[in-house]
């Protein structure tokens, strides 16, 4: 499987997907964790309604607005951001558990969020911005996925102009035409990025062992 068993103790990476909503991230995350056992989820709480098919602890940890703001003084989010009116954040523990274990962790979260990231863990964070083929497609994947009323549809297409213009703060960018295609444009960008040589940090020792010291 590519990149997934490195033989090298390895630092983990923060390996963020943004987009605008609709683009595809949550499709496409949901097919790079299938087959790679060294990806864990950091999966968000949002004071958000549920959808259909959504289950707590899976999607989302669905909380009240007091559970999320008593979350948000403890400081039991490594970020949290307001989107589309909503309340989101990165719950610490499992992020830091998995990075500690030298596993990657997968981020589903807004350009705010990805700031963030990038502030308190700069290094360690790889960050993919996914834009749809046009804007008309965009609003088709929405309404496709049918799970949002119209004026839900509407407010999150109107926000689109403003989340698409952080594009280049991204390390990648990849233009979502098909699913197979970015599905394997983001494992390259994984598999190149867990090559990286500040990131296998048993290889000093190996190289040692091969070469002595001079
Ligand atoms: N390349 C693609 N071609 C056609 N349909 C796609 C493609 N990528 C995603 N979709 C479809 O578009 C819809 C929206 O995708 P998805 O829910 O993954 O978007 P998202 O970026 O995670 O949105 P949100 O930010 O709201 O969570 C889904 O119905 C999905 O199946
Ligand atoms: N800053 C954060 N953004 C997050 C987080 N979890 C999800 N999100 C982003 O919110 C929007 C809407 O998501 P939806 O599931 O309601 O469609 C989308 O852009 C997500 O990426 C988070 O923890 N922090």
């Amino acid at each position: 499987m590519l990149g997934g068993d490195l033989s090298v103790a390895r630092r983990g990476l923060m390996f963020i997907l943004s987009s605008p909503s609709g683009a595809g991230k949550t499709t496409l995350a949901d097919r790079l964790l299938a087959s790679d056992n060294n990806l864990t989820l950091s999966i968000s709480a949002t004071t958000r309604q549920r959808r259909p098919g959504e289950a707590h602890g899976k999607d989302y940890y669905f909380v009240s607005e007091e559970e999320f703001t008593r979350m948000r003084e403890n400081a039991e989010f490594l970020e949290s951001a307001n989107v589309f009116g909503h309340h989101y954040g990165t719950p610490r523990s499992l992020v830091e558990d998995t990075l500690r274990q030298g596993k990657d962790v997968l981020f589903d979260i807004d350009w705010q969020g990805a700031q963030q990231l990038d502030e308190v863990a700069g290094e360690d964070v790889v960050k993919v911005f996914i834009l749809p083929p046009s804007r008309e497609e965009l609003e088709a994947r929405l309404r496709k996925r049918a799970q949002d009323p119209e004026d839900v549809v509407q407010k999150r297409m109107a926000k689109a102009d403003s989340e698409m213009s952080h594009w280049a703060e991204y390390d990648y960018v990849i233009i979502n035409y098909d699913l197979d295609e970015s599905e394997e444009l983001l494992r390259s960008i994984l598999f190149a990025e867990r090559l990286k040589r500040r990131r296998q940090i048993g290889l000093a020792a190996i190289v040692k062992d091969m070469i002595g010291d001079g």
